[in-house]
């Protein structure tokens, strides 16, 4: 395990919310129980989880939101997730969020994902490479582009992009404009745009004029695909040929042929597939047979808060449950460089601290 910790990893798939920590949830809990907002008896042994099933995760993303969606907390949680995944020598970190309008809190999508940016320049425990291509302001703040920190020898360093999330519970206007956000925040490590929510609500032909409009626009997409057994709706997400795919628990083999003919990487996020009992145990899962297909794969944790994992406990998982030895690891973790939506000069930079790490992790 150890190991796996020191080992360089690249995360693709991470939502923000899922990702925070225990002891935050709590404490914003308790906070709010004091206020007299939530009762915080009943929500404690509700953070405090082990196993859950999927409709449950999506009650529990709305407890969450109500504990996190101020903008100062989702500066602190954007904060300490950051500084989590570097601790576990994540390099790489694509973290996705969905952007919020909560008019009782005055926030716009454009003032949480400001709020998210601000999180990004918060962190001080390490170093921050945040985009830094452009000078163009955002409309709805005094935001400008982040510099990259400085960095004195000897401290880690996390590359950070964004993508923005649409929810399924969305309509299409209000997806329209989290893909318009996401153009206007390029400047800002918006790399791309993710479908997910609740895989049973909301219909594809709701989302797609978004999804089509981010493509036009050349930003990448990653979509929550195959979830539940909806084959309708798999066949059409893979007609738009997404840049990456999420999941993919429930594609039968024709659809896997399609997905591994037009080569599009997929995100694999262990625990959360067992947690939610998309497979009845970790050896009937699909990586094994990508794996041995030479298909671009990424290990990824989904949200390591509700399911209290992290990277480096998925290769761990992953190694120890299809017998992969540490070279095999090592270079599945920097295969994923291939399938980052970040530039290529970020995509270099990446193989250089893989070529730097392997004489220390293999002998
Ligand atoms: C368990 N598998 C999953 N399947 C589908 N969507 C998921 C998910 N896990 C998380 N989300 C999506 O991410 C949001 C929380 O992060 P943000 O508020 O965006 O930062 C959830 O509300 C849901 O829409
Ligand atoms: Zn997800």
């Amino acid at each position: 395990m150890e190991w796996c910790r020191e080992l360089p990893k690249i995360e693709l798939h991470a939502h923000l919310n899922g990702s925070v920590r225990d002891s935050t949830l709590l404490e914003l809990a308790k906070d709010l129980g004091e206020k007299g907002v939530i009762a915080f008896a009943d929500v404690v042994h509700v953070i405090m989880k082990n196993g859950r099933s999927l409709p449950e995760c999506f009650k529990l993303f709305d407890l969450y939101h109500l504990l996190t969606t101020d903008h100062q907390t989702v500066t602190r949680i954007t904060k300490e997730v950051i500084e989590d995944f570097a601790a576990e020598n994540v390099v790489y970190l694509e973290l996705r969020t969905t952007p919020k309008k909560n008019e009782a809190k005055g926030m716009t999508k454009c003032s949480y994902m400001k709020a998210v940016i601000d999180g990004i320049r918060a962190v001080d425990t390490v170093d921050v490479d945040f985009d830094t291509s452009g000078t163009s302001d955002v409309n709805c703040s005094e935001a400008t582009p982040l510099n990259c920190i400085g960095s004195p020898i000897n401290r880690k360093k996390i590359y950070v992009r964004l993508l923005l999330s649409i929810d399924r519970r969305e309509t299409t206007a209000a997806a329209m404009e989290t893909v318009n956000l996401a153009i206007d925040l390029k400047n800002f490590g918006v790399v791309g745009i993710d479908l997910s929510g609740n895989p049973v609500i909301g219909e594809w032909q709701t989302f797609l004029p978004a999804l089509k409009h981010a493509k036009e626009l050349g930003l990448p997409i990653t979509l929550h695909c195959g979830e539940v057994p909806n084959h309708k709706e798999i066949q059409a997400m893979l007609d738009i040929c997404p840049q990456r795919i999420g999941h993919a628990c429930f594609l039968v083999e024709e659809e896997w042929k399609r997905v591994k003919f037009l080569k599009i990487p997929v995100e694999i996020c262990l625990t959360s597939n067992i947690r939610t009992e998309r497979f009845s145990s970790i050896y009937d899962h699909f990586f094994a047979d990508l794996y041995k297909a030479n298909h671009q794969v990424a290990l990824c944790t989904d949200d390591s808060g509700l399911f209290s994992t992290t990277l480096s406990n998925e290769f761990y998982l992953a190694a120890s449950t299809f017998g992969l030895n540490k070279n095999e690891m090592f270079l599945l973790a920097r295969s994923a460089i291939q399938s980052t939506f970040a530039d290529e000069e970020v995509k270099h930079e990446l193989t250089k601290i893989f070529e730097d790490a392997e004489n220390r992790l293999i002998i």
